[in-house]
């Protein structure tokens, strides 16, 4: 197991319409996961929580102002020979203001939750985002072969409430 030295803190949220039983997608334009679909997220800002920097980011890329915002998960990702492990809060918004607008990073598109494109996805989803869809918490630990695709090892855990981080030193994988 390589040592992890750091991690990133990123974000990413995902927008349901719950009556219709629909998640809203985009499809990344440019930089890491390009040409995937993935909730909308990124990195923070000096200064900013990750709440925040969830809020600005959905604004940002889908163009909605999200009014609720519940934190449903963490995943961390490692990568072998990568020292820096990425730190993935996942939230769900259920009501936003606003009309998903592409922007240049992102074209927004709605899915039916059972026909979510998984093949179109980063790998790891498939095996999180229904646990997150039947809002049930999660903390998740993937690593990744040097490809970002194929996982090398996982680990799933149910819990009752996503925690505030994820503790480097509880890592297993
Ligand atoms: C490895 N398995 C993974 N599975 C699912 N989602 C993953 C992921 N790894 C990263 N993500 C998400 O991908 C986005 C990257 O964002 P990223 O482009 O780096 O951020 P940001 O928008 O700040 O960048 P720029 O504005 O282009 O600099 C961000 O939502 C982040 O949560």
């Amino acid at each position: 197991m390589l040592p992890i030295e750091s991690k990133k803190p990123l974000t990413l949220v995902f927008a349901l319409d719950q009556k219709n039983k629909k998640i809203l997608l985009g499809m990344k334009k440019r930089g890491f996961g390009m040409n995937k679909f993935n909730g909308f997220g990124g990195k923070l800002e000096p200064g900013e929580t990750v709440l925040q920097a969830a809020h600005r980011e959905l604004t940002e890329e889908a163009m909605i102002e999200a009014q609720d915002m519940d934190k449903i998960g963490i995943n961390f990702f490692t990568f072998e020979d990568d020292p820096v492990g990425l730190e993935v809060h996942v939230y769900l918004v259920t009501k936003f203001n606003g009309t998903p607008t592409e922007t240049e990073e992102m074209r927004p598109e709605w899915f039916d939750y059972n026909n979510i494109p998984f093949e179109q996805m980063w790998t790891d989803d498939a095996q999180w985002l229904p646990y997150a869809l039947d809002e049930k918490h999660f903390v998740g630990e993937f690593h990744f072969a040097k490809d970002q695709k194929t996982i090398l090892a996982q680990k799933l855990d149910i819990v009752s409430s996503a925690p505030v981080e994820f503790d480097l030193n509880q890592r297993t994988l």
